[in-house]
């Protein structure tokens, strides 16, 4: 007998998405607004994503595995070619690379730099996207789109904004679109698989990050060194959570501006990282940070290794 309540089966697809496009022009928002968690550390400074973070977003009719490289670019030091190392074996794996430009500024030689190198990469589908449309004019954006629709045969081309999350939805259809029929591959729980020592210890140094210029982004680092549970409270719930961080600076000079006069910035960055932390598992944290020089880890094979690169 037919069972004509039962919906006719849609085909589930899932597969791997990156999104490449250089610096500041929205990856990690856009990874944000599509998996609709806070996964990826976002922020004003250039260059300040520096793992292959995933975020799931997860559909009735698919799975999204956004794959979140750092970018990119031109090597200067060891960090950099170990970035660009990571940035070619990631790209080489995913089904649809998303290249990203901001509505708001003409094509330069940085775009057409990243779009050259996406020959390298056959297997995946190409998907333009137009970025920050919420900050353009009408006739800016349809220009971008015209130089984009110049630059190669895209699968697809999607004007989006993660900040008034115009076309976010268009987006995510048009990436589901394009991946293979496929069982999910993630638990419908799961939004990354990223531990969360390693989140936490983004959010330090996104909270580090702020207001601090010149060299001194490139140089932080965070650990998340301990984790000591407290006893539970009284009524039965759970005490508070001891997290001991370390943020790795690379000069002397570099400690003193992360520590600010009388610790006062430290304690700013501590108490900005906790409240994050505590957004992030939902529970009451005390912080404690130590600053500690690390000379030159950006170049040194070792302490790369030691801070988890
Ligand atoms: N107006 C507007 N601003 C945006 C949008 N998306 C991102 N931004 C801003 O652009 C800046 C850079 O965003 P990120 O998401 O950190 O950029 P990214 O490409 O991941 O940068 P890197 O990590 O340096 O490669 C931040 O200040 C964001 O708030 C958007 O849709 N509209």
């Amino acid at each position: 007998m037919t069972d004509l309540t039962a919906q006719p089966e849609g085909e589930f697809r899932a597969g791997f998405v990156s999104f490449v496009g250089r610096p500041n022009v929205g990856k990690s928002t856009l990874t944000n607004a599509l998996v609709g968690e806070k996964i990826a550390i976002t922020s004003p400074k250039p260059q300040t994503t520096r793992r292959a973070i995933r975020g799931i977003a997860h559909r009735p009719d698919g799975q999204l595995i956004i794959v979140d490289t750092p970018g990119i670019h031109r090597p200067r030091t060891l960090l950099g070619e170990r970035l660009n190392a990571l940035v070619e074996s990631t790209l080489g794996d995913v089904d649809v690379i998303g290249f990203c430009v901001p509505a708001t500024e003409k094509l330069g030689p940085g775009d057409r730099f990243i779009n050259d190198r996406l020959e390298d990469f056959p297997r995946a589908k190409k998907v333009a996207i137009l970025t920050k449309v919420d900050e353009a004019s009408q006739s800016e954006i349809i220009d971008q789109l015209t130089r984009l629709g110049e630059l190669r045969e895209w699968d697809a081309v999607v004007p989006v904004s993660a900040l008034t999350n115009e076309q976010l939805d268009v987006l995510s259809d048009v990436l589901l679109g394009l991946m293979p029929v496929s069982p999910p591959l993630y638990d419908s729980e799961d939004t990354t698989d990223e531990g969360e020592d390693d989140r936490i210890a983004e959010l330090i140094r996104e909270a580090a990050l702020d207001g601090v210029r010149d060299e001194l982004p490139h140089s932080l680092a965070a650990t998340v060194d301990d984790r000591v549970e407290r006893e539970p409270n009284e009524d039965g719930t759970p005490g508070l959570l001891e997290i001991y961080a370390s943020l790795y600076v690379e000069r002397d000079s570099q400690k003193g501006i992360v520590i600010g006069k009388g610790g006062s910035r430290l304690r700013d960055v501590g108490e900005r990282a906790r409240h994050e932390i505590e957004a992030l598992i939902g529970r009451r944290v005390f912080l404690s940070m130590r600053v500690k020089v690390l000379k030159e880890w950006q170049r040194d094979p070792k302490a790369l290794g030691r801070l988890g690169f």
